[in-house]
């Protein structure tokens, strides 16, 4: 997320996408979707006839919805209401499949690209509880993909070792939680500021860095974070992600043979999941939470589907979010997205969502290029700061220039010396001692500062004699899950584009018998087409009653939070005091992410305590005014009475430019009324909210 010199030319590529289908939860079978025997046997997209469904729905029991096919790369969903639904991905796993899997077949590839200079990203989506943090993290007997990539970057690192070539790898880790990007590895946990343009590539330039010496180290650093990162329990998931989380590994390789330095950024990144409100049951802060997390989430959507059409504008800018994966999707990176499903009926609408973005995702063409020589390489850095000091050291071990020897005095007048010259010839030794002393202490300081540098540096020194047995067998191993990986990845495209050709192939292959026959033909043919059409019509219709249903829960959920905010706007009217609600002309500042105020705007940090009106306790306004009638009531009730609204209709206005005497009258009365009945104050926060229409 640091910022790079900006390529010129790049070769388009698409971002990969997997599916990965989670197995049902200990809950969901409880409550009975576990019945996979239901489903009978099935061959290559075969619709379930209507008389098994029947069969299936006399247990009351609700299906497991989706059916991966791993070796065509293709998910079916089971539609109750019509035709079910396939979409074809880069790879798709279905519950038996572990991480190890997907890593040697899809993302291995990827973090060896990073490896050799280029930036990589991996992140997962899906509906919460749909297995995200499963798949990234892992957990103490399934590694995850992240830790998974730091061994493999280690192993890279070990097995690639001599003294021509220096490594330096470190780690960042950053969540976005409630729109703030917070330092995960700061102990603080403070809040950070995204910077840069739309078209140059936003980045985060006060981030924590932490250099790190092996696999192990970088697993602490994740796991330090992990113990700040927000999370919660919901009803979906015990242990929900409250936030997206990034976690970047900067890997640096110099080469002294070409004195050129290729950097490799990773983005592994973990989503917080999107969430329906009357799933999770989400309440106060964790209804907030969920509002931000679905928020990013459609802004994510957004700029997914305006890449996916080529639109000119894509709204990046929508949220934090999209800025941070901004040069992962559309950018120069290689990306890979896991979308994650679960296999229950009960999450047919969120599947099916997840499933479409994902489909969408695999339009995306990103522009990656080899980052070499980028200015802001720390290694160079690190490399010309050692530069530095060794030449100061040599500088300072030079032996002094010895001094003149002194004029020989004539031997007739040597008197014997003074006691002052004496003192004198005594303190410049000791002063001479004492900055010998100093330089060197000095010395052995740069000494230690160059030796902490270049313990940063990972550098090999024996070449292939250091390699280890065990490395050796491990790359060999390696290499050779790669060759099933990329064979097994050409498989499934093959099958494929076999599915796909097989209907044309049949048709241009048919030669007609007989005229009949061809009729026959023809009409098969276009009882297709017309299942197509009606294909494309129920998605249409489905799409919108999706879309329909979101728009409910959206404002089901906003005006939960508009009576949350009224809420707290009438208990802010109620109990600031006035002076200090009068309005500020704050401006917000799009670059530092924050409230401004202007320096003339008089406004003064509070010395005192703010009390209502000048008295501790508030006070309703009839009892404040002047002229106001003797109250019974006690002092700290507060005046909840409709305020006024502001006129609706204009005054009538001779045409001769004269005032009409009644208006000129009227008017003072009024106010006087009001002044009366204290009633003329601005209108409140509050009744603004009213007006401008939020209910
Ligand atoms: N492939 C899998 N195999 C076995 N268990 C899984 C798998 N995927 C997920 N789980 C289990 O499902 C539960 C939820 O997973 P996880 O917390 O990773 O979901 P999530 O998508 O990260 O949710 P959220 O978005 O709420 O953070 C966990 O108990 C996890 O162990």
């Amino acid at each position: 997320m640091e910022k790079s010199a900006r390529p010129r030319t790049a070769l388009n590529e698409c971002v990969k996408v997997v599916v990965r289908c989670r197995p049902l939860s200990d809950k969901e079978k409880k409550e009975g979707y576990d019945e996979v025997k239901k489903r009978p046997e099935q061959k290559w997209y075969e619709r379930l006839s209507a008389k098994t469904v029947a069969e299936n729905k006399k247990s009351d029991a609700p299906l497991q919805v989706v059916k991966v096919w791993p070796e065509r790369g293709a998910v079916q969903v089971y539609n109750p209401k019509g035709q079910d639904k396939l979409f074809t991905y880069d790879a798709a796993y279905d519950n038996s499949a572990n991480t190890q899997t997907i890593y040697d077949e899809m993302v291995r590839p990827l973090v060896a690209s990073v490896l050799d200079g280029f930036n990589g990203c991996v992140f997962a989506y899906g509906q919460t509880g749909t297995g995200k943090t499963h798949t990234m993290e892992g957990t103490a007997d399934h590694e995850g993909v992240i830790p998974r990539a730091f061994r493999h970057i280690w192993a890279h690192i070990e097995t690639s070792a001599s003294p021509d070539v220096t490594h330096l790898v470190s780690c960042s880790y950053v969540e976005l939680y409630l729109e703030d990007v917070r330092d995960l590895l700061a102990k603080d946990g403070k809040k950070l500021t995204i910077r840069g343009q739309e078209l140059n590539g936003f980045y985060i330039p006060e981030m924590t860095s932490v250099v790190c010496k092996s696999a192990a180290e970088m697993v602490r650093v994740m796991r330090a974070g992990n113990r700040n990162r927000a999370a919660g329990r919901t009803d979906m998931n015990e242990h929900s992600s409250r936030s997206h989380a990034v976690f970047l590994v900067t890997v640096e390789t110099a080469h002294r043979a070409n004195n050129r330095i290729r950097v490799g950024k990773l983005n592994l990144v973990d989503l917080a999941g999107s969430e329906r409100q009357r799933k999770t049951g989400a309440s106060a802060d964790r209804l907030r939470e969920a509002a931000r997390i679905n928020q990013a989430l459609s802004s994510l959507g957004n700029v997914i589907s305006a890449l996916a059409e080529n639109s000119p504008h894509v709204p990046y800018r929508d949220s934090k979010l999209t800025r941070i994966l901004q040069d992962s999707l559309g950018g120069n990176s290689k990306t890979i997205m896991i979308a994650n499903i679960g296999p229950a009926s009960y999450n047919y609408d969120e599947t099916v969502t997840t499933l479409r973005y994902a489909h969408r995702a695999k339009a995306i063409k990103n522009k990656p290029i080899r980052n070499e020589d980028p200015k802001d390489a720390k290694l160079r850095e690190y490399q010309a700061e050692i530069e530095r000091l060794r030449a100061l050291i040599s500088q300072r071990r030079r032996p002094a220039r010895p001094r003149a020897p002194p004029a020989p005095a004539p031997a007739q007048a040597a008197p014997p010396p003074k006691e002052e010259e004496t003192e004198s010839i005594e303190s410049e030794h000791l002063l001479a001692a004492s900055t010998i002393e100093q330089e060197k202490c000095k010395t052995e300081e740069l000494e230690q500062q160059i030796k902490l540098l270049e313990d940063r540096l990972v550098q090999g020194g024996g070449g292939k004699d250091l390699i280890n047995n065990l490395n050796e067998t491990q790359l060999i191993l390696e290499q050779r899950n790669m060759e099933i990986a990329e064979r097994k990845k050409r498989e499934v495209e093959m099958q494929q584009k076999i599915d796909l050709e097989e209907e044309t192939t049949t048709i241009v292959t048919n030669t007609f018998a007989t005229l009949q026959q061809e009729v026959d033909h023809k009409t098969q043919r276009l009882k297709k087409c017309l299942s197509k059409y009606a294909c494309v019509r129920e998605e249409t219709a489905e799409q919108r009653e999706a879309h329909d249903t979101e728009r409910r829960e959206l404002e089901a959920l906003h005006s939960a939070l508009i009576a949350e905010l009224r809420r707290r706007l009438l208990l802010a009217d109620s109990f600031t005091p006035r002076a200090a609600a009068a309005a500020l002309p704050v401006r917000y500042n799009d670059d530092t992410d924050l409230w401004e105020l202007p320096p003339s705007s008089g406004a003064e940090p509070l010395t005192y305590r703010p009390t209502a009106a000048g008295t501790r306790r508030p006070q309703c306004s009839v009892s404040l005014a002047p002229a106001a009638p003797p109250r019974r009531r006690p002092h700290n009730l507060l005046d909840l009475a409709p305020l006024p609204l502001p006129p609706t209709a204009r005054l009538y206005r001779a045409p001769s430019g004269q005032v009409p005497e009644t208006v000129v009258k009227k008017e003072p009365e009024i106010v006087e009324a009001r002044r009366a009945t204290g009633r003329a104050r601005p209108p409140s926060a509050l009744h603004r909210l009213g007006t401008a229409g939020v209910r």
